[in-house]
């Protein structure tokens, strides 16, 4: 956290890189934003600005949005390294935490973890920013594996709390403890998760961005209109209750009947996973059962669903969409 704390070394100073290295020194980390691209003569240091002002306008809206003062935007701007390939080697001397962020391109990982083993320190801890590539694979790319996971930041990096981490079998759990600890120190949410490809979140918003797309396509609603849906329903819901904590509250039988007419009528990719028949078969429907994807045994349940209403009614708040009384009275 302060000046003698090992750097953090970011490799790939785009979208998510730039993201990533403010996040770590708005809370005070030391970080070296390393551009690995094979650049000519002079380009490297072009680049190099150009980093540094893309970072530096960023660093600007935090002010404009009340999140920095000048002060504090010219100490998190210090923090922050910006080199090329070429100068990178002596940042890798103390660093024992790297995250890689260059383009999703196989080949292109490939080689950035060859030269990544070749320049920092055997026991030093490498996270990929992948979207897609599964740890089991990338793992293959580095030397000494077990310091090797992937870990998913969501996009703006600045803001989005969840990390996915997906760890190989191989990924010692020091890695996983060291990283998920490091993470939370700058108030990100660790979540682990098997490998597997598209981690929780890009595998749930695959299917849900697609279906949103479709029912355009089929004319069904309005861009407008489904968004607005999403914003003040789907959205909304899940910000407050897990989508398995929701099956829950509705009843898994529920899901199970709605998503058997949703087959017949639309398509069998609503077809529940079996998961969904078992637990009705075991009389494991949710809330109503007293068990379900969560178990209710000993849970006052009216204090918990009084909980998740303060919860929503803060959301509504913000929103400006709290219920009015007696708005009927209202000319
Ligand atoms: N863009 C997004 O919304 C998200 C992206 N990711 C993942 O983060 C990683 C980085 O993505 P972005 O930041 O969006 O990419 P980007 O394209 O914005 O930045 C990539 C960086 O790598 C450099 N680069 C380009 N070609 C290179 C090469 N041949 N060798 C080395 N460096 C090269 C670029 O100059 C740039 O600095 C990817 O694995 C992506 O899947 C993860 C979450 C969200
Ligand atoms: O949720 C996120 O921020 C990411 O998973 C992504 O959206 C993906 O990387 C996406 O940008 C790839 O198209």
């Amino acid at each position: 956290m302060n000046d003698s704390s090992p750097p953090i070394c970011i490799i790939g100073a785009g979208r998510m890189g730039e993201g990533m290295a403010v996040a770590f020194s708005y809370a005070g980390f030391s970080v070296t934003l390393i551009d690995l691209k094979q650049r000519l003569a002079g380009d490297a240091e072009i680049y190099c600005h150009e980093v540094r002002s893309s970072l530096e306008a960023e660093l600007l809206s935090l002010q404009s949005l009340g999140l920095l003062t000048s002060n504090q935007l010219k100490r998190v701007n210090q923090r922050i390294q910006i080199c090329s390939r070429e100068t990178a080697k002596p940042h890798f001397a103390r660093a024992e935490l790297i995250f890689e962020a260059v383009p999703e391109v196989l080949d292109i990982k490939r080689s950035c973890f060859a030269w990544l083993s070749e320049q920092c320190s055997p026991d030093a801890i490498i996270a990929s920013t992948t979207s897609t590539f599964l740890v089991t694979q990338l793992a293959e790319f580095v030397s000494n594996p077990r310091r090797f996971v992937n870990a998913h930041w969501l996009n703006p990096a600045m803001f989005m709390p969840l990390v996915e981490i997906s760890r190989s079998a191989t990924t010692s759990e020091h890695v996983v403890q060291r990283l998920s600890s490091m993470l939370r120190k700058i108030g990100k949410v660790p979540v682990v998760c098997a490998p597997v490809a598209g981690y929780i979140v890009p595998r749930l918003q695959a299917l849900v961005m697609n279906e949103a797309a479709r029912m355009v396509e089929e004319g069904l609603a309005t861009a407008e209109e489904i968004d607005t849906a999403v914003n003040v329903g789907f959205g909304l819901r899940f910000s407050v209750l897990g989508l398995l904590e929701f099956i829950d509250w509705g009843g898994g039988d529920t899901l199970f009947y709605g998503s058997k007419y949703l087959v017949e009528q639309l398509s069998p990719r609503f077809t529940s996973p079996s998961i969904i028949a078992e637990h009705m078969h075991s009389h494991r429907n949710g809330m109503r059962d007293g068990q379900g994807f969560y178990n209710y045994d000993g849970v006052n349940l009216s204090q918990y669903k009084k909980q998740r209403l303060e919860q929503y009614i803060q959301r509504l708040e913000l929103m400006g969409k709290m219920p009015v009384f007696e708005a009927s009275s209202e000319s």
